[in-house]
Formats: structure tokens, sequence, C-alpha cells
């Protein structure tokens, strides 16, 4: 078998492995009821559950679940121990190693994928005439929901006309009727811009939506990765060997060859249908919010025997969408602030602000060396995010110095609540894209999709000019190194 981040069932495996995984054998409804266990588990950073008997599976097994595929662990010394196995990373892996190495590739050469003739998502085929996809056990994950969504965390594979870019990406998709789907296709991400692309000429956009996929491969589709960038040759890079793909029965994509399940078909780009509401990253299930979107047919179902559907029953704190959104938008946006130059050291998108915000880590030296002024570089952070696609999902841009460590709420709260003065430290964007799935947003006052972001200055005046000039009132900082050795070292003499 291959290795965890590059074949799902192998991935599987390494759960099993860790203690990480709970086998389901019990026949679990694929309707609510699976979507509770996952909720359930995932607001206690419990194991992921395996579900392997659902109501209506067929024959060859189509197919099993699991949930909480890249939620959190609750022991602190595996917290990210999923993320990690995503990327052959140990499990003690901290978010910074974790979100290093999604950015790796970035200084790397590309390694193209290697085409193989068949593979074990081949085992099984489906023509539309041999599937319902109403009667195949497609979930329901909140009671509001408008339809069954059966794609949460399945990646889509999609090439612009002229055959030069691939995208990969996670889109929600829900079941519209036995052989159709129907989804958001938005802009500004890839997988708009290039259903764009088909539309100008006139053409339905040829897709594959592969479910079960190489977890380093999941990672890169969350991740808001440059235009024109093809998802697939960057992992390769990342992970230092080729993808594995095969072709399409029914077009011209590829997909990679140990996928659980593959969907194959075309977007249509003039058909829409109706979709959602759906709980979401944010929390909110919004009664009646439903949009018109493209409507995606299915004319091909292969698979694995006894494959397995990964599903993200996402919504309230913690789920994949606040493990990967944001962490990965933050990762992209600090390695933009750095190739821009900026005195930024790390940047991270806290679970606790529902990865709405960025913390950015500034070193305070090179700042002071810039000789700017608080304003200036905000707006220079802020025009070089909020006007490009990474910053589309992020409406507050938090500025720390070096003392505040971004990955530890506690700190960045600390910073944040008092470095920052309310409306003089901060400098909005309310002519920037913004991002409408944010209650404030679509179900708020102002404009759905424009401003309501900001760039807040949580370094002190001194920190652009001569530097930190307080201590920390606290053990760490207001007691000599000697004296918290002592005191330490005297700890359980002393009674506690
Ligand atoms: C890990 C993850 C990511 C997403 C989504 C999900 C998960 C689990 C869910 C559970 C399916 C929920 C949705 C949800 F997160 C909604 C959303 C919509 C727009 C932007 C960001 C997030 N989703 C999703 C969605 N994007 C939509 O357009 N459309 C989507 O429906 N993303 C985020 C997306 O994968 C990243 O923004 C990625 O960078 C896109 O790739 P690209 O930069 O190459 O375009
Ligand atoms: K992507």
């Amino acid at each position: 078998m291959a290795l965890p981040h590059m074949e799902f069932r192998a991935f599987v495996q390494a759960l099993k492995d860790d203690g990480d995984l709970v086998e389901i054998n019990e026949e679990c409804d694929p309707n609510l009821e699976v979507s509770a266990i996952i909720r359930k588990v995932v607001e206690s950073d419990e194991r992921a559950p395996l579900f392997n008997n659902l109501k209506g599976q067929n024959g060859n097994g189509l197919w099993r679940i699991l949930g909480a595929p890249n939620s959190l662990r609750s022991d602190k010394s595996h917290r990210y121990g999923r993320l990690a196995r995503h990327l052959n990373l140990p499990p003690t892996s901290t978010m910074k190693q974790i979100l290093d190495k999604m950015v790796s590739a970035k200084t790397t050469a590309p390694i193209p994928p290697k085409i193989v003739e068949t593979g074990p998502c081949k085992e099984f085929r489906l023509t539309p005439d041999q599937f319902d996809l109403n009667q195949l056990p497609s979930p329901t994950l909140h009671q509001a929901d408008g339809g069954k969504y059966i794609q949460t965390y399945g990646m889509f594979i999609v090439r612009s006309p002229d055959g030069k870019w691939t995208n990969w990406s996670i889109a929600r998709a829900m079941v519209h009727d036995k052989n159709h789907l129907v989804g958001p296709v938005v802009m500004p991400q890839h997988i708009g811009v290039i259903h764009n692309l088909w539309k100008e000429k006139g053409q339905d956009m040829p897709y594959a939506l592969a479910f079960g996929v190489p977890p380093a491969a999941i990672m890169a589709a969350s991740m808001p990765l440059p235009d024109g960038l093809t998802e697939a040759e960057y992992i390769g890079s990342m992970v230092n060997s080729p993808l594995e793909l095969v072709k399409c029965e029914t077009n011209d994509l590829f997909v990679p060859s140990t996928s659980e399940i593959v969907f194959e078909g075309t977007c249509s780009v003039t058909e829409k249908a109706s979709e959602g509401p759906f709980g979401e990253m944010h929390g909110y299930v919004f009664k009646g919010n439903s949009h018109l979107m493209p409507v995606y047919t299915v004319n091909m179902i292969t698979h694995r025997k006894d494959p397995i559907m990964p599903v993200s029953a996402c919504g309230r704190l913690t789920d994949e969408t606040h493990t990967m959104i944001g962490p990965l938008a933050a990762a992209e946006i600090g390695y933009i602030l750095k190739s821009n130059g900026l005195p930024i050291k790390e940047s991270f998108s806290p679970f606790e602000s529902q990865v709405t915000w960025v913390a950015l880590q500034v070193d305070t030296e090179k700042l002071r060396a810039m000789k700017t002024t608080a304003e200036a570089f905000c707006r220079q952070v802020g025009d070089l995010i909020f006007r490009g696609k990474p910053g589309f999902l992020i409406h507050r841009l938090l500025l720390v110095g070096d003392d505040i460590n971004v990955y530890d709420f506690k700190e960045v709260i600390w910073a944040f609540t008092t470095r920052c003065r309310p409306v003089m430290d901060e400098y909005s964007y309310e002519d920037a894209p913004g991002f409408p799935l944010i209650p404030y947003m679509g179900h708020g006052n102002g404009p759905a999709t424009k401003g309501g972001k900001l760039v807040c200055d949580c370094l002190l005046p001194v920190e652009y000019t001569t530097g930190k000039d307080w201590e920390a009132a606290d053990f760490k900082e207001s007691f000599s190194p000697e004296l918290q050795q002592k005191v330490l070292g005297r700890w359980q003499a002393y009674g506690f």
C-alpha cells in the first residue's frame, strides 16, 4: 500500500494505526444520523468515524463514509495529527510545520504527474441507468439544508478550454436528481474563472469529481494557489514524486488513479437550479437561503470496491472548513507578503475568528529599518491582500509584533485588545471584494459582496521607531531566567 499522503485508503489505515478512527458497523442513516455523529465528533475533537454500514449502499459497497477527515485530535501533543498524516509529516507536527510544507513547493521545480493506463478507481463502472444519487447513501448534513450534500470533501477537476490550466479545488455540491448535482460555481474561485472561459465558448464545462483522492492533493485543492498553476504538478513537487493519474472514461480529464469514487460529466454553462441553503463554515444555516447555481450532469461513476466517501459536516468549530480554508489562505497570504519584500515572519488564521481573520507576525527590527509610518505600512499590506484572490475570504488582517505567537489565539487577542486602538489604528477597505458567506455580509446591513474589511494595527507606535519599551507582566518576562529556573525547580517542594 502507498504512503498515507499518496493514497486515501492508506490514509484511513494510518488513522486506524494512530488509534484515531472509530469503525461503526451498525447500520447508520445517511439522512442526518451520520452528520449528527460527525458534528458531535468535530465539536469534541473525537476520533474520525468510519461508517461501514449505511442504509442505501449498493452491492459493491458504494459507498461507506469517513467523517471528519481533517479535523482535530483531542490530545494536545497530536492536535494536528490528521492534517500531518495528509502530508506524511509526524503526527506531533505544529500548524507552522504543516503550513510551511504547503508553501514549500513555491520554490522547487514542478513535478508533472505520471499517466497510468488504469488503477483501483476503475474497478467498477456505472452508467446513468445503473445509479440513482437519491437511492445511494447521499448524506443530508443539517436538517435545514436544501438538499443532500454529497460533495463536501471531494476534488473538482476542471481544465481551461485551451488545455493549459487544470485546476483542482473543493467546492460543495448537492444532489439535484438521480444523475445531476447542483453547486456554487462562483468568482473569484478558479472553478468559476474556468467555468466562465467555457461559457464564453458556449460549451458546457467537462469536469471530474474525485472522492478519496491522495490527501496531499486535497490539501492543495483547498489552497488559493496562483491563477494558472496546475495543482497536480505543484503537489508532485511538494511530495517529491509524480502523482499517478488515469484518464476519465467520458472526457479527457485525468483523475488520481487510487481515488475511491469518481463522478464524470459536464457542468452546464446555461442550466441552473436551486442550491442551498447549507450549514456553512461560519456556523449558520439561513432558512430559505437558496440561489440558482449551475447544474452538473453525472455521466459516469467509477469506483473501488467498498469505496469510502469522505464527508465534512461543516458548521461551528472545528471542522475541515476551519483547519483548512483559513490556514491555507493565510499560508498563501504570508507567502505573497514575503515575496513582496514585506517584513512578515508568520501568518495564521485563528479558528476562534471562524477563520475570518489572518494574524501576521511582523519582524519589527526590519520594520524599523523601513522608516515607515503605521498608515503607510498597513495600506501596503491591505492593498496587496484585500485586492487579491487569497484575501477574498478574510475580513481582518491583524499586524502583531515579534513577541506574539500567531498560532496561539490567547496571544493574538491580547495584542489586539491592548495594542490596537479601535478606529484610529484600523484601516478600512470598503471598496474591496467582500465574502458574502460571512453572516454580517450576506445577511447584514451593507452590501453583501463589497467592503467590511480592516487592517488592524496591533503594533504600538514605539515598535515602528525605537522598539518594544515594555515587559509583559507575566512569569516569562517579569522575572530573571535564573529565578524562573529556581521556581520551576522547586515547584513540587513548595507543595504544588
Ligand atoms: C476544505 C473546504 C474548502 C471549501 C469548501 C468546503 C471545504 C471542506 C466545504 C465543506 C465544501 C464547504 C464550502 C464552503 F466553505 C463555502 C465556500 C465558498 C466559497 C469560498 C470559500 C468557501 N467549500 C467551498 C469552497 N470553495 C468554493 O468555491 N465553494 C465551496 O462550496 N472551499 C474553499 C476552496 O476549496 C478554496 O478557496 C480553494 O482555494 C479553491 O481553490 P482555487 O483557489 O484553486 O479556486
Ligand atoms: K486550489
